[in-house]
């Protein structure tokens, strides 16, 4: 997706900051050669719609349900960090957003605002955590979530160590600027942590999460179907097939690749979602008709808080749902059900 360049245009955007040039590299970038971020959009420009014709379809209905909750779409916000460096309304005004739209934002565990004031905003949230090894502290980021009103944990499985992001490092960029902090990871006496990334951690640490919280859980950064199996087998309740927007393991495969055989693996047993590189209504399409339930968007969704705030976010969600709304027509559908893995080539 086109960065916002700070290009005058752009100027008559109500709430629009210029985005400072290494902040718009940490939201862009991936790891490495930035193979896996390319590949992500062009394997969807790869994939062909085959649309039924003459089946009455009528008006179309997008409404989706997620662990109980009511979504008026089958588009989500995907967890990013730092919200406040793309604009000051930070994820509140994300989550604003959301709420107006009727779908959930997953908060990033390195969200700039505490979760107590994003929950206010009546959207419907999940919480985003990288597992930690203090699992004292794990558990007590998991309560909070849940006391704020979160539906549902997102543990983020890719990432035992930080992926190399060449851009951060040629500007020296490392973490959040004085003034900011990730919110959600204060311990009970208020202290900042920093977030751990724990090569050691095993399927025993998800089942011990699993244990101490009646939150449904999904695993985010699944790509093999045998680790899809596995999720199912050790009680998890749903699946985002990630590579992280490609700012992990560069050279991973893209996630509508993976899709098919995460699918076939879990066989309806749990809600198998993707993200990355979902650009327009017609890769909704896609990854729908190739099984999954729904689809996230990140860096869209920071485009449009930068360009706009609350309102620029709003924007870049109701053009996914009229894009979707559109493409499903012209394939035949009138639900995100109607379609099938047979109608893409
Ligand atoms: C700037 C940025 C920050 C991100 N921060 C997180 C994060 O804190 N936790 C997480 O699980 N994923 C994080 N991700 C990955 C996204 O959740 C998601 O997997 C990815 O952005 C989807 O790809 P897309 O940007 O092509 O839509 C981040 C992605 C970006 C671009
Ligand atoms: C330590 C938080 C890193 C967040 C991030 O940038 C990502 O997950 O991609």
């Amino acid at each position: 997706m086109t960065e916002p360049d700070g290009a005058a245009n752009r100027a008559d955007l109500p709430g629009r900051v210029a985005l400072n040039p290494v902040h718009r590299d940490f939201f862009a970038g991936g790891a490495g050669e930035e193979r896996t971020l390319r590949r992500n959009e062009e394997a969807f420009a790869q994939r062909w719609i085959v649309p039924r014709v003459l089946r009455g379809a009528g008006a179309r209905d997008l409404r989706t349900t997620l662990f109980g909750t009511d979504l008026t779409m089958p588009v989500l916000i995907a967890p990013t960090a730092f919200h406040r460096l793309a604009h000051p309304a930070g994820e509140v005004g994300t989550a604003r957003a959301a709420a107006a739209a009727g779908t959930i934002m997953v908060l990033s565990m390195a969200a700039t605002q505490p979760v107590e004031d994003v929950a206010a905003t009546g959207a419907h949230l999940w919480m985003q955590v990288y597992p930690q090894p203090d699992e004292d502290f794990q558990r007590h980021v998991v309560k909070r979530a849940g006391a704020a009103g979160c539906r549902a944990l997102v543990v983020t499985v890719d990432s035992p160590v930080l992926g190399r992001r060449e851009r951060d490092r040629r500007h020296g960029f490392r973490d959040l600027p004085a003034g900011f902090a990730c919110e959600n990871m204060r311990d009970a006496d208020g202290r900042l942590r920093d977030i751990a990334m724990d090569p050691a951690l095993s399927w025993e640490h998800i089942d011990r999460l699993r244990a101490s919280t009646g939150l449904p859980i999904l695993l985010k950064g699944i790509l093999h179907p045998q680790d899809a199996r596995l999720a199912v087998e050790h009680g998890v309740d749903g699946l985002i097939v990630s590579n992280h927007g490609g700012r992990q393991l560069d050279g991973a495969l893209a996630t509508v690749d993976a899709l098919p055989a995460v699918v076939r693996a879990v066989d309806n047993r749990i809600p198998v979602l993707l993200d990355g590189g979902v650009r327009r209504g017609a890769d909704v399409v896609v990854a729908l008709a190739l099984g999954a339930t729904a689809v996230l968007v990140g860096r869209p969704v920071i485009w449009g808080l930068a360009a706009g705030g609350p309102g620029g976010v709003r924007d870049v969600l109701e053009t996914l749902r009229d894009e979707l709304d559109h493409t499903l027509a012209l394939a035949g559908a009138r639900r995100p059900a109607d379609l099938s893995a047979d109608q893409v080539a």
